[in-house]
């Protein structure tokens, strides 16, 4: 009996790497992760692939991913946070998941992205990989791509969750949602998450 991929976006640092790594164990699922995906396919890491390909053309190695992915079943899967930017993407994962969004405010963000060196579109990393941009500048970004964002994470979303809270707590949620719904595990998952 296959079970629908559970596949968590939002945006960059609201969790969901961590979150889907937690989700895999509690369920015995296997994980994927776009952007460990890419760095494993291409040899190289995210900024080297947008300092090399630009942001589009790192959308479309991205989609490659995304598709390949979308043909599996019983996955939990961390999408990059700009994955469900494209009406593609979405169609492709719909397919075969539901779409579980992490949401937290830009403060919470910032502050676990502050250390952050492998996300280019932050500004933080440059792409000889070392670090730059102020603290001020990391800020005004999130704040920007969070209100930019925002509403089309809300729409595409089968769930909303709220990231501000401890990993187990959000897996919780979406374990408590999922086994509401008739079709997102397997009968043995359900027995498991009940036990
Ligand atoms: N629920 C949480 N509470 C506090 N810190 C978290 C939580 N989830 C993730 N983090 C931390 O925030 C940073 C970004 O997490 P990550 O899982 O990479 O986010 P995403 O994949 O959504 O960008 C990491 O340093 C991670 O350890
Ligand atoms: O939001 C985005 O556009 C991106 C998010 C990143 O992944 P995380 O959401 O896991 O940080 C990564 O795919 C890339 O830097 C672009
Ligand atoms: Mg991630």
């Amino acid at each position: 009996m296959m079970s629908r991929n559970l596949l968590l976006h939002g945006m960059m640092g609201a969790g969901k790497s961590t979150v889907a790594v937690l989700l895999g164990e509690r369920l015995g699922r296997r994980v994927a992760d776009t952007d460990e995906e890419l760095r494993t396919w291409t040899g190289r890491s995210i900024p080297e692939l947008f300092a090399t390909y630009g942001e589009a053309g790192f959308r479309d190695l991205e989609r490659r991913v995304v598709e390949e992915l979308a043909t599996y079943h019983d996955l939990v899967v961390a999408l990059g946070g700009g994955a469900v930017l494209r009406d593609d993407n979405v169609a492709s994962l719909l397919l075969t998941g539901v779409l579980v969004e992490l949401r937290a405010t830009p403060e919470v963000l910032v502050e676990r992205l502050a250390g952050s060196t492998d996300r280019p579109l932050l500004g933080t990393v440059g792409p000889d990989g070392r670090v730059r941009g102020t603290p001020a500048e990391l800020r005004q970004r999130v704040e920007r791509t969070h209100a930019e964002r925002a509403r089309r994470y809300a729409e595409v979303a089968d769930l909303t969750v709220d990231a501000a809270r401890t990993p187990d707590q959000i897996v919780d949620d979406i374990l408590d949602w999922a086994l509401a719904q008739g079709d997102v595990l397997t009968p043995s998952e359900h027995e498991q998450v009940m036990r």
